[in-house]
């Protein structure tokens, strides 16, 4: 096996950072801070993080077909032209939860942004169960709703014959599959994968490389964890050093670099001296294996 390296490369302290992608033409990472209400761009070359303020929690970026991003930013899907420093909204959700929030989302490999929620925390992991759905904002910019009962609705991603859609609820301690048809965008036959060992705590974001393994950041376990969704062994632990691992995404030259974000919110002053790095961003060589592309919004 390569010799895999874990390196700091983002140290100014994300509240909780998520959503990582990789955005070949500038190439940088995009991903957001949420409690911060920031959607940022690092730039490896120049080593310049650039952000742009928003009105609410952000909770997930996408590449976007037309230009610009899409954020899922509160409770609403919206586009965000980066240069003008712009939010348009596109379609507003859970309307009658004025509690909830946007969570994790990605794109589907047909230009769909999928997207869920939750209700806001009172502290990390602790919030009123039940109220998040999962939905899908698709090109024609209308919305579907797909399940409601969610916790916190956090990683997805999609296999590489687009047949299977993988999904976590964290609080189910799970990592899910569903039969996907990439025709209609429609999710079926839900069933587990994987259960997280107590020692690697809460599933979060997720990605996953060219042999179809699927990457799962682990929340309050300080590593990520690589899975056979084939056969729901694990196949291969990298230990970061904080413990707030929150997502992850292929980048860099080929998709050969892993990005992971992790958050600091929720830690006292004692845990965060042992962990300055908290809240920070970090590069991970030498995986031996892949990324694929991020897939852009269509709409
Ligand atoms: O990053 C996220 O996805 C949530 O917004 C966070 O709040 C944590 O994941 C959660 O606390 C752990 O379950
Ligand atoms: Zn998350």
């Amino acid at each position: 096996m390569s010799s895999v390296r874990v390196e700091c490369v983002v140290s100014s302290g994300f509240g909780i950072g998520e959503s990582p992608v990789w955005d070949e033409k500038e190439g940088a990472l995009l991903c957001v801070d949420i409690p911060g209400r920031r959607a940022c761009r690092w730039s490896p070359g120049s080593g310049q993080l650039q952000a742009v303020p928003l009105d609410a929690p952000v909770s997930s970026v996408a590449l976007r077909k037309s230009g610009g991003y899409v954020v899922t930013l509160g409770t609403r899907f919206a586009a965000l032209n980066w240069k003008e420093q712009q939010v348009t909204t596109i379609a507003h959700v859970d309307k009658d939860k004025p509690n909830n929030r946007f969570n994790d989302g990605k794109v589907d490999p047909a230009g769909r942004y999928f997207a869920g929620t939750m209700a806001e925390e009172i502290r990390p992991a602790v919030l009123e169960r039940n109220q998040g759905s999962l939905y899908t904002l698709c090109p024609d910019l209308s919305v579907v709703k797909h399940f409601d009962r969610v916790d916190i609705s956090n990683g997805l991603d999609w296999s590489l014959d687009h047949k299977t859609f993988f999904y976590i609820d964290s609080l189910s301690y799970s990592v899910d599959a569903f039969d996907y048809d990439i025709q209609t965008g429609k999710i079926d036959n839900r069933r587990s994968v994987y259960k997280l060992e107590k020692e690697e705590s809460i599933p979060d974001g997720m990605c996953i490389d060219t042999e179809g393994k699927l990457w799962v950041a682990c929340y309050d376990g300080g590593r990520v964890i690589r899975l056979d969704p084939e056969t729901g062994k694990r196949i291969q632990t990298v230990k970061l050093p904080v413990d707030k691992t929150t997502s992850c995404c292929f980048g860099g030259k080929d998709y050969s670099e892993m990005y992971v974000t992790s958050a600091r919110d929720g830690m006292d002053k004692e845990w965060l001296s042992r962990q300055p790095q908290a809240g920070g961003i970090f590069k991970i060589t030498g995986l031996g294996v892949k990324g694929i592309p991020p897939y852009a919004f269509a709409g």
